[in-house]
């Protein structure tokens, strides 16, 4: 399988690393600054990995029009129109996205997909993510994937931090995202109860376990029909598991 990278930063230079010393061809990271890397390689890439940042998403869709190419999408803070297009994309190239290819926080989804409808009318429900010190975008792209599993049909308001004299709790589920330090990502749903507090909590203790499920997803999207694929069909596909 051969791949191109979108992004320099640390996740594309680690992807770029990882993929070559699993014996796949790189053709090494690239952005829009510099699509030449794109342009010369296109009849060979089979799979993008993108890793950079949302102002090169419409550039990367606009090359892979009319191409078998897919597409990994790894970027997080994606506005709402270009995650349409992503969605319109997927009717002419595979293409796989998610805010988090780690296997705990896809697990994660599932849990609350149980637990929340047992707690949501007498629980109240809180998000916290940690994240290092150069994270541009708040709160993460997980963040805001766990709350659409706690909420889809949006019965709750959504309250990205408080400040000031905010009145009591309402019907609401508070979002916040603390920064520092090295943290590769933490996540954390708390259930506030009567007298009692659940809490799940997902840490990537690296970013190669995003790196490794990237890999991952891009194996098992390459050469499959077109289509929107998630990490719940890396899960049904029995690919995921450790390194
Ligand atoms: N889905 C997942 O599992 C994961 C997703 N991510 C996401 O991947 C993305 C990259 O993360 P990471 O590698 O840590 O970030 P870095 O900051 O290390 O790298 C970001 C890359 O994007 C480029 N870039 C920045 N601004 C722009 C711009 N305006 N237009 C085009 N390119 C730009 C940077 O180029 P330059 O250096 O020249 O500015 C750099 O190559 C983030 O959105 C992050 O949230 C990260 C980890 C896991
Ligand atoms: O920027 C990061 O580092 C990460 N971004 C993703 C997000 O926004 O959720 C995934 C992971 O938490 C690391």
């Amino acid at each position: 399988m051969n791949i191109l990278i979108v992004g320099k930063g640390k996740m594309g230079q680690l992807i770029d690393a990882k993929a070559k010393a699993l014996g796949l061809t790189s053709f090494g990271c690239c952005d829009v600054l510099d699509p030449s890397l794109l342009q010369q390689k296109k009849e060979d890439i089979d799979v993008i990995l993108d890793f950079s940042h949302p102002d090169n998403l419409m550039w990367i869709l606009k090359e892979i029009e009319g191409t078998s190419i897919a597409l990994v999408e790894g970027t997080t803070g994606l506005q709402e129109e270009q995650l349409e297009a992503l969605k319109a994309a997927s009717k002419n190239n595979p293409i796989f996205y998610a805010t988090n290819y780690s296997y705990g926080i896809a697990l994660f989804h599932k849990l609350l997909k149980e637990v929340v409808p047992l707690l949501k009318d007498s629980f109240d429900i809180e998000i916290v993510e940690t994240h290092h010190n150069q994270k541009v975008d708040a709160p993460s792209g997980t963040a805001l994937s766990l709350l659409e599993s706690i909420d889809p049909d949006h019965e709750f308001e959504h309250i990205f931090g408080r400040q000031g004299n905010v009145g009591a709790r309402k019907k609401e589920i508070g979002i916040h995202a603390l920064r520092g330090g090295t943290i590769a990502g933490i996540h954390e749903v708390d259930f506030f109860g009567e007298d009692e507090v659940l809490e799940i909590k997902h840490t990537a203790t690296s970013r190669q376990i995003f790196v490794n499920g990237a890999i991952k997803a891009a194996l098992f999207i390459a050469n499959k029909p077109n289509g929107l694929y998630s990490m719940d069909d890396l899960l049904k596909g029995e690919l995921h598991g450790r390194s």
